[in-house]
């Protein structure tokens, strides 16, 4: 049942490691069939180099697992509350990618700083609260699913398709598998960006005085030298 889906979504997992998006088992990706009401995801706690497509676990709409022999990803039931509030979505990601994951660190939301967002990612990508206690200790994954959704309750998730939960970090997704990973590579791209972009325009460092340039490069190149050529 649902073979294609299956491999597509492996797929998908394993791009995660391609990218550079996580480290150890860290991250998931999912998949889902509408016309089942059933979606794919990855296996819990499975190194990427050991996965197959025969590891990956059918759940349906309830949270059952109806196909695999592994238990299915930590986060399922937040991916679970993403499937049945955002009613077009066919895919999700989510990663514990370094930059996505060290901005979601910091509570607030990414803002658009150039077109490489723009051609990925309508505006600022929100930022969720901070989970409750209450919701910590209770439904942990199930409550961070409510935590996104009630971010986007004035947000359209066609629009906006990525979120970082805070202190944890982000969930993306998009019409499939597949995509969703390639939107959590380019959210962790323009995380970077805008960490460097931040730091440059505050930073209060100032280029080093010309007497000590010319310590470190003439002596190294001779007096009066041009860079790749020797003077005699
Ligand atoms: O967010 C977390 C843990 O904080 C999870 O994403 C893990 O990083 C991966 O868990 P599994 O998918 O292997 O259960």
């Amino acid at each position: 049942m649902l073979e294609q889906l299956k491999q597509k979504v492996y797929e998908a997992n394993m791009l995660l490691p391609k990218y550079g998006l996580i480290t150890f088992t860290w991250g998931n990706v999912s998949g889902i069939d509408r016309e089942k009401g059933l979606f794919v995801i990855k296996p819990s706690g499975v190194e990427y180099e050991k996965l197959r497509p025969e590891d990956m676990v059918v759940v349906d709409l309830e949270g059952k697992v109806v196909e695999g022999d592994l238990n299915p990803s930590s986060d399922t039931d937040t991916h679970l509350v993403l499937y049945r509030h955002f009613k077009n979505i066919g895919g999700i990601t989510h990663t514990h990618s370094r930059w996505a994951t060290a901005w979601a660190q910091t509570g607030r939301g990414l803002p658009a700083y150039g077109t490489t967002h723009a051609d990925y990612l309508y505006g600022e990508v929100p930022c969720t609260r901070a989970l409750t206690m209450e919701e910590i200790r209770g439904e942990y994954e199930w409550n961070t699913g409510k935590v996104i959704v009630e971010t986007f309750e004035e947000l359209d998730p066609d629009l906006m398709n990525a979120v970082l939960v805070r202190s944890h970090g982000p969930f993306v997704w998009a019409e499939n598998a597949t995509k969703s990973v390639e939107k959590a590579v380019v959210l962790d791209e323009v995380a970077m960006m805008a960490f460097v972009g931040e730091a440059a325009t505050a930073c209060a460092m100032k280029a080093i005085p010309q007497e000590l340039l010319d310590k470190h490069y003439l002596r190294k190149h001779g007096k009066h030298a041009y860079y790749g050529q020797k003077q005699e």
